[in-house]
């Protein structure tokens, strides 16, 4: 039991507290002690059961550097497991400069000590640097694989909600009502999500027929806020921006979402922010989007087959673009943004609406606090307000805002795991700040 001389309090997380593994009792706690070292193990397992097809890959050299790779990710999870100080980044990356600042400024530095974001963001950029410094990995996703296998396993989901879409660009429809039923299966696409499920991937391809009955699940539901938002005509800007969160089926219903605001006028383009370094697993780099793309143009069903060429297009002629932007893959949370990356705040005040995925960006927006969960969106994102902001989030750890007084409770005495089962899920909608000012 390498935690018990680790100085940390046998208590649930304290109100407006920072989510830590110093609160033993907490999501937190048991993510560090159990979950981010069982996905350093399935990520050493992947690479040993993949050696050679790597070695083919990326050369003999690479066969061997990926012993000194698999010895480094064991001991990033021994470091982990005692509780070790999180230690500067040393590649020469881009982020490093402001990465290894951040640190510095941190009063608490080891893995149980710090704030559970912080410690959790620092495992996935130490695994980044871990390949950064080879010679002949440092472009390698340790989570490729683990991404594509995702997508495949829910490929009839994809089927099923390809041939939706194509029959809404077609067919005459009640725009709001189909728009709010593509927010909903939006949401629960976020779901499928690797480094909560640790791998199982629920099957994605009933949710049509069981929607209505997920919605008892919504516990805050502003799907008309976000309908008024992104259909406002009176909007002067005519850009959306989508910050991506898991590849996959998620990443597939987060296009038909964007394909669908271009298609009935409500942007002329969307901007769709990925990570520049593998992330949480399962979260969205350039190298994802493109390979989503790629199946879809080679797939054999034709409506699936359509919409990689209607997306290849959509990509081609800049009306949907990629956003690169190493923030997201910081520690910081959304509060810092304006400070931290001013040229990228500034470029989401540009947007109409600024949609938020997941529940890592969740975490961001609220600054990893633990909230009273009735406090008001507003108040929880802390002054971070480029634009009207949407999250699409299900539930999987213990912060939450903007529900009605008595919800959280109610949840709490019918379901106790419901803060961290990704069961439940919020439509949530904060309008600009600038205008309520
Ligand atoms: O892909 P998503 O929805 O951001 O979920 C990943 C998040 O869920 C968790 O697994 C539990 O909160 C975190 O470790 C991580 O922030
Ligand atoms: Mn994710």
């Amino acid at each position: 039991e390498c935690t018990e001389n680790i100085p940390i309090m046998d208590i649930i997380t304290p109100r407006n507290a920072s989510l830590s593994g110093f609160y033993k009792r907490s999501f937190a706690y048991f993510t560090i002690k159990e979950r981010l070292p069982r996905i350093l193990t399935q990520s050493i397992d992947i690479l040993v059961r993949n050696k050679d097809d790597i070695g083919e890959e990326y050369g003999e050299k690479a066969k061997q550097e990926l012993k000194t790779v698999i010895g480094e990710l064991s001991k990033l999870k021994y470091e982990i497991q005692t509780n070790k100080p999180m230690l500067n980044i040393t590649s020469n990356a881009s982020d490093v400069k402001l990465y290894n600042d951040f640190l510095t400024q941190q009063p608490n530095k080891t893995y149980f000590t710090a704030v559970w974001l912080h410690a959790e963001c620092y495992m996935y950029r130490r695994i980044r640097e871990i390949f950064e410094l080879t010679e002949s990995l440092r472009s390698y996703d340790p989570f490729s694989i683990q991404k594509r296998s995702a997508y495949e396993t829910n490929s009839a989901a994809v089927l099923q909600l390809s041939k939706y879409l194509v029959s809404n660009l077609t067919d005459p429809i009640d725009t709001k009502s189909e728009f709010i039923k593509l927010l909903k299966l939006n949401l629960w696409g976020n779901q499928c999500d690797l480094s909560f499920s640790s791998g199982i991937v629920e099957d994605c391809s009933d949710w049509f027929q069981i929607l209505d009955s997920m919605q008892a699940n919504i516990v805050s539901d502003h799907s008309e806020d976000v309908w008024s938002a992104v259909s406002d005509a009176n909007a002067t800007s005519r850009i959306i921006d989508i910050v991506l969160d898991n590849s996959g089926y998620e990443l597939f219903t987060d296009l038909c979402l964007a394909d669908f605001l271009i298609s009935h006028k409500f942007a002329d383009s969307i901007r769709i922010y990925v990570k520049t370094i593998p992330w949480f697993v399962s979260d969205v780099m350039t190298s994802d989007f493109n390979w989503t793309l790629q199946q879809l143009l080679n797939s054999k069903e034709k409506d699936m087959k359509y919409l990689g060429q209607r997306w290849t297009k959509y990509v081609n002629d800049q009306i949907w673009t990629i956003v690169e932007h190493d923030f997201f893959t910081l520690p910081h949370d959304y509060s810092l943004m304006a400070s931290t990356a001013p040229a990228l705040y500034k470029q989401m005040q540009e947007a109409k609406v600024v949609i938020f995925k997941g529940d890592l960006n969740y975490r961001k927006l609220l600054g990893e606090k633990n909230w009273e969960p009735s406090t008001p969106c507003k108040v929880a994102l802390q002054g971070f307000g480029p634009s009207k902001i949407v999250t699409l989030r299900t539930v999987k750890c213990q912060l939450i805002c903007g529900l009605e007084p008595g919800v959280a409770e109610a949840l709490s005495a019918k379901d106790p795991e419901w803060e961290t089962t990704g069961k439940y899920g919020v439509i949530q909608y904060c309008d600009d700040i600038r205008k309520l000012e």
